[in-house]
């Protein structure tokens, strides 16, 4: 019944419902789940609570013959005072003449309508004589279309919760509700559009979040299960002795988080499916070794491994120091755009003949013309900046590849599960031994000089210092030139004895290869840079990171860049150089000088900026709730992820009667019978 059309519903007529089918309600079904975005209250507050220019309710007695005027054609004005407790307001309403004679001296009214808190005066929308009580205390706000007033969408929303809000079909078995004493589905269907009160509005709307975050959590895993069990995938059979040896040549202990998620990686390396894993942890945590780790185990399983990061830099960096870490137990070659010629060829060839054992690139390992003999093991680092379809064109090359991705970016959690509910998730959440929080401090620019002499002092300490200039997103020429100016004026200052670099994207790659060799090897001592060194570099003697214009990036990528220092055991620091003139500004600096965990940063980024910008608009992918909010409703969300897992993992969709409904509900969504996977 549910699923008959809008105009089964007395009044809707022909014109109504094309109305209301232009905003997407086609079905009475969808009529009752066209739940509000907004509900006015009408309680009444304190005068002192009310906020200035927004929507309150206030009771009082009429003190004051109302005054009528008229002004334009056909407008008037009524005012009069209205004596609350002891305060007098000023109480105006437009085009209400009638109402002259229905307020007399000494009335009890309640008026609604926009407080003006200077001038103690209310512009009203709606009065009622008597007292608040009497009032409909919580009004739904739909989101409405022309032609479709509030008034007339609340009545037909009415009529279909009269006559059908029973015939709504309950989801959850009752176990389940029993247990999060969530209210029936009927009920929280009517309280969603006509709330008795607060409370049991808050149940419905805990009960709808739930479910929907429930079946979200159901789709996004049994996508991944369908994945592992159609994927035949390589059980990677490593060589755990030469593993552990491997792993105990390394310089430093594993730290426990390290170790967790290196068995992760490992357990389904030996698994027939397909690994599709991310690998998630604060700058500087470790996730490298952990990858280099990996991909020592798969080539012990005799299987080719490849690393693709986001930049040409990073791919050089991560191909010197895996070459040195691999010398004399396995070959590595890099591959990158700027490598051309006969050098590229003799790369290609010995990369389709077996020899190379573990690649390293960027996009360009994407291109057809790289062959791998045996591709076992792809890692991805910085997944958001690839674009599913590069992901997949590498993982085709290979028969069936595992594939770890990494972030260095700390997506808060919530966000990880959510987006990436499809893939399992590893997180280092735990620092090195010995690693110090950098200390942050936020100064003004008229302080540049004292920031400079700190600089000197320690170099004159032994250590080496980052200078971020400002980035114009809109011309990286602009950017350039600034990195340039800044160069300049540092060296003007610092040189001779000092040495300074200067690093940017425009640079061949030879310069870049050199600009960076010079710093890792202490040969300079500053490197003067835009945000290019900004992911993954890795100079442990380096201990401050100077960012001119801070104001300008978002949290994140201040903790990115942040993230280049502190790497080793010395004491750190970041200067954040900003005049910041909004709070939003202000904001992000105290933040940045308060916190150092990634984690908890991102989350404050996030509500700041809200989920749309957090992996910029196009790439973000997110999915779109209609009740619950994947930051303040969290809580909801990782228990709904449990018990999908619970439920996916007994097979109660398809063995247990009581989740039949929840069964057609989640099977409403086509792509999960179809082979659309990945
Ligand atoms: N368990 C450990 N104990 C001590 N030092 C470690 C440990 N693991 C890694 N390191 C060192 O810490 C530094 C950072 O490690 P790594 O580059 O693997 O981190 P990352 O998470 O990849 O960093 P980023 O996200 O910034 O790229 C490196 O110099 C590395 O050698």
């Amino acid at each position: 019944m549910l699923r008959q059309p809008i105009s089964e519903i007395k009044g809707v007529g022909a014109k109504f419902q094309e109305q209301l089918n232009e905003l997407g309600l086609f079905t009475i079904e969808d009529l009752l789940f066209y739940f509000p975005f907004r509900y006015d209250t009408y309680e009444t507050k304190e005068l002192t609570e009310l906020a200035h220019d927004e929507k309150a309710t206030i009771e009082g007695q009429v003190a004051s013959e109302p005054v009528l005027s008229f002004f334009g054609r056909k407008k008037s004005r009524l005012t009069f005072t209205l004596q609350v407790g002891q305060f007098a307001v000023k109480a105006v309403m437009f085009n209400r003449a009638f109402a002259k004679k229905q307020l007399n001296p000494g009335d009890t009214v309640t008026l609604t309508g926009k407080w003006d808190q200077h001038r103690l005066q209310i512009t009203v929308s709606q009065f009622k004589k008597g007292e608040a009580k009497s009032q409909e205390p919580i009004q739904p706000v739909y989101t409405l279309k022309e032609g479709v007033t509030l008034q007339r969408l609340r009545k037909v929303i009415k009529s279909a919760i009269d006559e059908y809000v029973e015939e709504v079909p309950e989801l959850l078995p009752e176990e389940m509700q029993l247990s999060y004493k969530l209210p029936e589905r009927p009920k929280a269907v009517q309280q969603m559009h006509y709330p008795e009160c607060r409370v049991l509005l808050k149940h419905a709307k805990r009960r709808f979040i739930y479910e929907e975050f429930l079946i979200f959590q159901l789709k996004m895993q049994l996508l991944r299960k369908h994945h592992r069990e159609s994927t035949t995938g390589n059980a990677q059979g490593y060589n755990n002795e030469k593993l552990t040896d491997f792993v105990q040549s390394l310089p430093f202990e594993l730290t426990g988080a390290q170790k967790r998620s290196l068995a992760d990686i490992l357990k389904d390396m030996k698994q027939p499916h397909r690994m599709n894993r991310l690998l998630q942890g604060d700058v500087g945590s470790g996730k490298t070794a952990v990858a280099a780790i990996a991909l020592y185990a798969s080539i012990t399983a005799g299987k080719q491994g490849s690393l693709m990061v986001p930049t040409e830099i990073l791919a050089e960096q991560h191909y010197q120091s895996l070459s040195g870490m691999f010398e004399g137990i396995a070959n590595v070659a890099l591959l990158t755009g700027s490598i051309k010629g006969k050098r590229r060829q003799e790369i290609l060839h010995s990369v389709e003949n077996g020899e190379v054992d573990i690649l390293i690139g960027t996009h360009a390992l994407i291109q057809d013309e790289v062959l791998f003999q045996d591709l076992g093991f792809v890692i991805v680092d910085e997944q958001h900046r690839f674009g599913v379809k590069q992901r997949r064109a590498l993982r085709d090359k290979g028969l069936h590849p595992d594939v770890l991705f990494m972030t260095a970016t700390p997506i808060p959690r919530t966000l990880a599960i959510t987006a990436f509910g499809d893939m399992d998730v590893s997180v280092i959440d735990e620092m090195p031994a010995g690693r110090k929080p950098v200390e942050t401090y936020w100064v003004k620019g008229e302080m540049t000089n004292r920031v400079l002499s700190f600089i000197q002092k320690e170099i004159d300490a032994g250590h080496q210092a980052y200078v971020i200039c400002p980035l114009i997103e809109e011309s990286d020429k602009l950017d350039i030139q600034n990195a340039v100016d800044l160069y300049h004026q540092l060296a003007s200052v610092f040189e001779p004895k000092v040495p300074v670099g200067l690093m940017h994207g425009r640079l061949h790659n030879d310069e870049k290869d050199e600009v960076m060799q010079q710093f890792a090897k202490n040969e300079t001592k500053i490197l003067v840079s835009t945000t290019v060194v900004e992911v993954g570099v890795n100079v442990p003697n380096a201990t401050v990171m100077v960012i001119y214009d801070a104001e300008r990036f978002g949290l994140s990528q201040l903790h990115q860049l942040r993230g280049r220092v502190g790497r080793g055991s010395d004491q750190a620091y970041c200067i954040l150089l900003a005049d910041p003139k909004g709070d939003v500004g202000k904001e992000r600096m105290r933040i940045m000088t308060e916190t150092t965990d990634g984690f908890e940063l991102s989350e404050q980024d996030l509500k700041l900026r809200g989920p749309g910008d957090f992996f910029g608009k196009k790439q973000s992918g997110m999915p779109e709730f209609k009740v619950g909010d994947m930051v303040h409703d969290y809580r909801a969300l990782e228990t709904a992820r449990k018990d999908a897992a619970e439920i996916i993992l007994e097979e109660k969709l398809e063995q247990d009667r009581k989740y039949r409904v929840l069964k057609e509900e989640v099977y409403k969504d086509k792509s999960l019978l179809g082979d659309v996977l990945d």
